[in-house]
C-alpha cells in the first residue's frame, strides 16, 4: 500500500509521459501563480527530466506561465565547470529555458566547478544552501516563520535504475544526511562521480514531488521503491512531498509494481 498522497500514473510510452508530464507540470504552474502571484520548481538531470522541459517548451499552453515569476532551483548537479554540456543546468537551458522569458535572477543553478568554488563540491553545497534559507527567509514574509528551504511548488526528480535520485545513491552518505539540505558527493555510481545534491529533507520540503521513470531498466527500482523498502536501499522511497507524492511512469517502467499499488490511471 502506498500512502493516500501517493498517486501512481503509468502512460502508455515515454514521449506520452512526457508531454502528459509538461501539461501537468504547466498547470501546476499556473496554479500557483493564480493562488500566490508566483512559483518555484525544481529541476532534475537525466533523459526523462529534460524530455519533460523539451515538451513544455514545444506546448502552446506554456504561454500560460509567466515565466518571470517563477523560481528555478536544480534537485542536483554533475560538478563540471561553467558552461559543461553535460552539466544538468545546460541541458535544461537548452531544453527550455533558453526559449522562454525566464528571469535570470531567478534562475538558481548549483555552482559550478573551477569557479568560485574550485574543486570543492561541499563549498558549493554550502553556498546552495545558503541560497535556499534566504530564499525561504524572504518568501515567508514579514513575521512568518521561515524554513532553511522553500516550500517549492514542485520539485521532478528522474529515478535511476539504482532507485538513485537527485544525486542521492544507495547507502551512500548523502542519503543517510538528516541535518544539511545540500551535500556534496564523491565517488557517485553514475557519471561524473562528483556532484552536489538536495538531501531527502529539502526534498521533503517541498508541497509536490514527481517521480519519473520510464524504461523497463527501471522496472525493478520503481517496484522496489513503491514496496516501502528503506531509504537508504531504495532513495526514491524517501521522495515524498508534503502535500502530494506522484509518480509518472511509462508501461515497461511499471512492469513490476507491487500487487499493493494500484495505478490511477492506464492509458
Ligand atoms: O544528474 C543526473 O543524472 C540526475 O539528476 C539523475 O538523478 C537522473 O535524474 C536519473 O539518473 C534518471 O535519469 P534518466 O531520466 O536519464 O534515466
Amino acid at each position: 500500500m502506498t500512502d493516500p498522497a501517493t498517486s501512481i500514473v503509468v502512460h502508455r510510452d515515454k514521449e506520452l509521459m512526457a508531454r502528459a508530464a509538461a501539461a501537468r507540470l504547466i498547470t501546476r504552474l499556473v496554479d500557483a501563480q493564480a493562488a500566490r502571484g508566483t512559483a518555484s520548481a525544481v529541476l532534475t538531470g537525466g533523459r526523462n527530466g529534460n524530455a519533460l522541459l523539451a515538451a513544455v517548451a514545444q506546448s502552446p499552453a506554456r504561454d500560460a506561465v509567466d515565466w518571470s515569476r517563477l523560481d528555478l532551483w536544480w534537485g542536483d548537479e554533475r560538478f563540471l565547470p561553467e558552461g559543461d554540456p553535460e552539466r544538468n543546468e545546460v541541458q535544461a537551458r537548452q531544453a527550455l529555458l533558453d526559449a522562454v522569458g525566464v528571469d535570470p535572477a531567478r534562475v538558481h543553478p548549483m555552482p559550478a566547478a573551477g569557479g568560485r568554488f574550485g574543486d570543492d563540491p561541499e563549498a558549493a553545497a554550502e553556498a546552495y544552501a545558503a541560497e535556499l534559507a534566504e530564499a525561504a527567509r524572504a518568501g515567508a514574509g514579514a513575521g512568518a516563520p521561515a524554513g532553511p528551504v522553500p516550500a517549492f511548488d514542485v520539485l521532478l526528480l528522474g529515478v535511476g535504475p539504482d532507485t538513485h535520485v537527485a544525486s542521492l545513491f544507495p547507502e551512500h552518505p548523502g542519503v543517510r544526511e538528516t541535518e544539511r539540505y545540500v551535500v556534496g558527493v564523491h565517488g557517485a555510481p553514475k557519471p561524473p562521480p562528483t556532484r552536489v545534491s538536495l538531501t531527502l529533507p529539502a526534498i521533503r520540503a517541498a508541497r509536490e514531488v514527481w517521480l519519473l521513470a520510464a524504461g523497463e531498466d527501471k522496472a525493478g527500482a520503481v517496484g522496489l521503491a513503491l514496496s516501502r523498502a528503506g531509504e537508504l536501499q531504495a532513495p526514491a522511497a524517501g521522495a515524498r512531498g508534503s502535500e502530494r507524492t506522484l509518480w509518472l511512469l511509462d508501461r515497461p517502467a511499471a512492469a513490476h509494481l507491487p500487487d499493493s499499488v494500484r495505478p490511477a490511471l492506464l492509458v
